[in-house]
């Protein structure tokens, strides 16, 4: 038998190492995700396959955050804190109201609005996440003690009900934005992080409705994206008796991707960040129109054909409809394939 080349011998290995991983027990689906069950079994290089060997573990240093003061009209914020992080496409919304349990006033959600804007625009931010300050509250939603007849009013002699339009913002944001939770999120804490496309919760986080305690409710996402999460009947059950649950009763429910301990919380969310970040920014754009287009109905299809429009407006076959237009000619289309 002729000598085998180190090409050959390689190529054998893995193979070998393939079979082998064929025969490792089968891990349940509620830790289905490859990544999961690389963590869960605390070894990246248990699984030795093409996948694992090419793209690996990402880093897990802390991001060097920049802070960003004010915004675009020079107005510095106050009830948030915006940071970007250097030299790496992740932005940090932190509610920054501790003693109210990072409670939202109409001032909070106009900033937090303004914040989110500027991430959006901002071309070197990919991922966005939305946390509260300290440990004690994601939100607890909107402040009573500003609310008046008309909704919430705290500098302003009218009432309103901003965080609708906050929550329309992030569901539409071409972009994830990940809700990093410790503590209560309830209320309009609870819809927030909903509304998010990811959550990552402490072991520390609570969950829950409190509207019709305080004589309030939230009949729009807050009720349809909820039943959508955990369920019509889960979702009646947390809006009629305004029960709390726990992280791990979260999770189960399908509230939240994963519970993480209190001190790994941001660690955990920025390996999420980075694991997003490897892939495909336009992949991940048209897959979140997608997945919200069914349930948002017109906006929704608005939002995933306009991620089609602009994706062939880079093309040659939409180019040459421009081109045409501006030179004054008829645009040739011949040479373009109609597709089965
Ligand atoms: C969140 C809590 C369960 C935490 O309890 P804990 O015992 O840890 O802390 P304290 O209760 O002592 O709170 C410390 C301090 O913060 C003040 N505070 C906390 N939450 C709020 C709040 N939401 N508004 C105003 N102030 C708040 C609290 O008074 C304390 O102040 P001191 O001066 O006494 O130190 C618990 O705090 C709690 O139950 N909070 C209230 C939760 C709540 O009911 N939230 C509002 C629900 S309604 C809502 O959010 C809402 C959301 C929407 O999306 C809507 C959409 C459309 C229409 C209406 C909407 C809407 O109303």
């Amino acid at each position: 038998m002729s000598r085998m080349s180190e090409k050959d011998l390689n190529t054998m290995r893995r193979r070998m190492a393939s079979v082998a991983n064929h025969l490792l027990p089968a891990f349940s689906s509620s830790s289905s995700s490859a990544q999961h069950v690389v963590s869960s079994i605390g070894c990246s290089s248990s699984i030795n396959d093409t996948y694992h060997r090419v793209h690996g573990e990402v880093p897990t240093h802390a991001p060097h955050w920049r802070l960003i003061p004010c915004d675009e009209n020079g107005k510095d914020f106050t009830d948030i804190i915006y940071e970007k992080a250097v030299a790496e496409p992740i932005a940090k919304i932190t509610i920054n109201r501790p003693d109210r349990r990072n409670a939202l006033r109409p001032n909070t959600i106009k900033e937090l609005i303004r914040a989110f804007n500027d991430a959006r625009d901002d071309g070197s931010v990919g991922v966005i996440i939305l946390t509260g300050k300290g440990t004690k509250a994601f939100s607890s939603g909107g402040d009573q003690a500003v609310r008046s007849k008309h909704g919430y009013a705290d500098f302003e002699s009218f009432g309103r009900l901003n965080v609708l339009d906050l929550q329309v913002q992030i569901r539409r944001l071409p972009k994830p934005v990940i809700a990093m939770v410790a503590g209560y999120a309830v209320g309009g804490g609870h819809i927030l992080h909903m509304v998010c496309d990811l959550t990552i919760a402490a072991d520390n986080a609570i969950f829950g409705h409190s509207g019709p305690k305080v004589g309030s409710f939230d009949a729009g996402y807050g009720s349809s994206i909820m039943s959508r999460l955990v369920g019509p009947k889960k979702a009646r059950e947390m809006w009629f008796l305004t029960r709390f649950y726990t992280a791990s009763e979260a999770e189960k429910m399908g509230l939240v991707n994963t519970v993480v301990p209190l001190d790994k919380l941001e660690t955990e969310t920025i390996k999420w960040c980075r694991e997003i970040l490897r892939n495909s920014p336009t992949a991940i754009r048209v897959l979140k129109s997608a997945l919200n287009a069914v349930d948002d109905g017109h906006a929704g299809l608005q939002g995933l054909g306009g991620d089609a429009t602009l994706l062939f407006y880079g093309t040659e076959e939409g180019s040459e409809g421009k081109n045409a237009y501006n030179e004054r000619r008829r645009p040739d289309f011949s040479k373009f394939p109609r597709l089965p």
